[in-house]
């Protein structure tokens, strides 16, 4: 078992990762949330039918109730949203009972706001079952979607653990494990060109990752992200550089409909564009036929969506977060690993989104 700790400046939190380390979930309950009243645990269809029974199993000892959301980004809703709290109230929750998130980033993505929210804030603990929930349960990002824009609403707000039981990760779709591994090669990019080539060197194949290479990219993307949290946690500087491909992969995500396309794939596609723009304005010096050579033998689309109109993408761009007065910026790279933020005209964009197709 690998046990990683987030720092941040009120807050200091385990993450255990490995095969089996599930079992960390009742002596951490006990040991760190003496007193709980209640545990809610909020999970997906899929998730649920596959891991709740085991995971209740071991909760056996305390009090728990359950409440099962639609999966993906259908769970990011307001809808979902106030059906969670209209239940912890109906379970009776108080401020000294804890929510725990089983599932995908969607998943934990709700039910950390819902936590956050929640009396002003309730203890939730992340349970992530994908690849990129190594990204999504780390950091403490936590929102719901808006049709104007992804996690449009939300807050910062920290678990008291996360618990990644690599086990969980054996049934997940091979969809599922390339929309992940996009943010893994997203972490190598922004932070440490040796992790990126070894990723590219090891990793041939999404279907048939050796267990020992899974926990190792998993807990380097981890120790990446909790870095950059740990020195920024409200994204006042450089935690944006952790949204390296995500102005326009939001974007699409949005102009698609939330779901059509996994979040890790629409930020793939935005991280070959942001490349692009780096090689232009950031003086990157970067073969990205290789990369995308690469990713398209693990089975990544590699070219903007048909259909999408550059025009409405920049105006869904102008509304990021990272946005200021309608101007867009992106996370661009001067070299592997050495991220900053660019401003772009939305001239400069409309024109390299034309030499994009
Ligand atoms: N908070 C953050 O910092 C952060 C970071 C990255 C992404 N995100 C968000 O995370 C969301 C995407 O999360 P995700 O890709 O982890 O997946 P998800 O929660 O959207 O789940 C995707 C699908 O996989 C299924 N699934 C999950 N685990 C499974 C398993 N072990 N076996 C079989 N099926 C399983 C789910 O039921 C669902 O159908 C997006 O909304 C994205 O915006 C947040
Ligand atoms: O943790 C962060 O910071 C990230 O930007 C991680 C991203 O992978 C993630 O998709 C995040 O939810 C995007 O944040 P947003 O602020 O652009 O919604
Ligand atoms: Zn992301």
């Amino acid at each position: 078992m690998i046990e990683h700790v987030v720092k941040t400046s009120f807050k200091a939190y385990p993450v255990y990762i490995g095969e089996g380390v599930i079992g960390q979930l009742p002596i951490f309950i006990k040991e760190k949330q003496a007193g709980v009243t209640k545990i809610l645990i909020i999970t997906d269809e899929i998730v649920g039918g596959l891991y709740l029974a085991p995971i209740l199993q071991i909760l056996s000892a305390f009090p728990v109730e359950v409440v099962k959301v639609p999966g993906g980004e259908k769970a990011k809703t307001f809808e979902v949203y106030y059906d969670c709290q209209t239940a912890a109230l109906q379970y009776k929750l108080d401020r000294k009972s804890l929510i725990v998130a089983l599932g995908g980033g969607a998943v934990g993505d709700l039910s950390g706001f819902v936590a956050a929210t929640f009396m002003r804030g309730i203890p939730f603990i992340q349970i992530p079952t994908t690849i990129l929930a190594h990204d999504s349960a780390v950091g403490g990002k936590v929102a719901i979607n808006h049709p104007e824009g992804k996690n449009m609403i939300g807050s910062f707000y920290q678990p008291e653990a996360v618990i990644y039981d690599t086990n969980f990760l054996k049934s997940l779709p091979l969809s599922e494990r390339r929309s992940g591994f996009a943010e893994v090669i997203k972490h190598s990019l922004i932070s440490d060109v040796s992790f990126y080539q070894w990723l590219k060197s090891n990793i041939s194949s999404l279907e048939s990752i050796r267990e020992d290479e899974m926990v190792q990219f998993l807990a380097k993307g981890i120790e990446i992200k909790s870095a950059i949290v740990a020195e920024d946690e409200k994204e006042n500087g450089i935690r944006a550089y952790l949204n390296f491909g995500h102005t326009l992969g939001h974007a699409i995500e949005a102009e698609m409909g939330y779901g059509k396309m996994t979040h890790g794939e629409a930020v793939l596609i935005g991280m070959l564009f942001a490349l692009q723009l780096s090689k232009k304005y950031a003086g990157l010096e970067f073969d990205i036929e290789t990369l995308t050579e690469w990713v398209q033998q693990l089975g990544y689309q590699t070219k903007m969506p048909e259909g999408l109109s550059d025009e409405k993408l920049v105006e869904r761009m102008k509304g990021d977060k990272k946005s200021v007065g309608q101007r867009i910026r992106f996370v661009l790279l001067n070299e592997i690993g050495s991220p900053e933020l660019y401003e772009l005209s939305d001239k400069e964009i409309l024109c390299e989104l034309n030499h994009f197709k």
